[in-house]
């Protein structure tokens, strides 16, 4: 039976997209109701199709993780929107998604946006810096520069992507200055399935350069509901890297004495604000109310 990729979920059916470009349009088998499978965008699904007819998805292959705003599986990258200005770039938001996409086993890639605002931009290219010196990609962008822009097409490839950001920190225009080559490349499969007849709300994964990106923001709630506080010190690389000369293992570099997480803190080799972020998510899922 054929394989292939949900790429996007309507009213009841799934439309599969295999390795050959078709798109067949499936139902879930009856028994997944049963079972409480619900099939999701992004899902690599086994199904059955009689010529061209309409197919049904057989079997969900195993997730590598999920999202549940928007519903998807299978997301390798979150692209992290953060505007220059307006609104004003935030550390702690920052630092809030990034903890976030990391317990997911989601890469992050930083986009600054409106970098043209910026009179003086010292202190941001400042942060910028320091995420990049701990491991993280980081794009300076600016819708008035398209050409710039585009160079985030290289990361799309071979990889799923959200996009995902506060409001109106530019997370259309960005996707406004990707989507062209989409429409290109993909004019057969959008007209087949009527791309913009319908006004209902749903996910859609589109193909940019070899890879996925969902037209849906993703990340939407930034509450730790699903993490432990002792999770979140794997979610700070710098602290990771670090936490081997701890001298307890499992530190979590909070009271522990001869803690090398608080050492570079104090000679300044971690930034201050993120520690201090540290602590307070830990504070936060600390005082989360238990749930039954
Ligand atoms: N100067 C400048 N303005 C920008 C840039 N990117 C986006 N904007 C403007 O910022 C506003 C918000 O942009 P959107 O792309 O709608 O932001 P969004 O993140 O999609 O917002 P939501 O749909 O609310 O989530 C618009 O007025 C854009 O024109 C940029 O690089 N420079
Ligand atoms: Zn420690």
């Amino acid at each position: 039976m054929p394989e292939g990729k949900i790429v996007k979920a309507l009213s009841g059916f799934y439309y599969v997209l295999t390795a050959d470009g078709k798109i067949t349009q499936c139902r879930g088998r009856g028994v997944f109701r049963k079972n409480k499978i619900t099939p999701l965008v992004g899902d690599s699904v086994v199904f059955q199709a009689e010529n061209d007819q309409e197919g049904y998805i057989m079997d969900v292959l195993p997730r590598k993780n999920e999202l549940v705003r928007p519903p998807i599986a299978n997301i390798d990258q979150a692209i992290l929107v953060f505007s220059a200005m307006e609104p004003e770039f935030s550390t702690v938001l920052l630092d809030r998604f990034l903890v976030l996409i990391e317990s997911k086993g989601v890469s992050p890639l930083i986009c600054i946006s409106k970098m043209d605002l910026l009179d003086e931009d010292a202190k941001l290219l400042g942060f910028a810096d320091y995420y990049r010196s701990i491991g993280y990609e980081v794009l300076l962008t600016s819708t008035k520069e398209p050409e710039q822009l585009k160079e985030i097409l290289p990361y799309l490839k071979e990889k799923s992507s959200v996009i995902a950001g506060q409001s109106g920190v530019g997370k259309s225009s960005l996707l406004n200055v990707l989507r062209p080559e989409l429409e290109l490349k993909t004019d057969n499969i959008s007209s087949h399935l009527g791309r913009g007849k319908h006004t209902t709300r749903h996910v859609e994964l589109m193909e940019i350069n070899n890879g996925f990106v969902a037209d849906t923001p993703g990340f939407s709630s930034l509450e730790f509901l699903e993490m432990e506080a002792e999770d979140v010190k794997d979610c700070f690389p710098e602290f990771v890297e670090k936490s081997h000369d701890c001298k307890f293992r499992g530190c979590t570099h909070l009271k522990e004495p001869k803690c090398a997480v608080k050492a570079a803190v104090e000679k300044e080799e971690i930034a201050s604000y993120r520690y201090k972020h540290y602590v307070s998510f830990v504070e936060e899922i600390k005082d989360r109310k238990p749930r039954y």
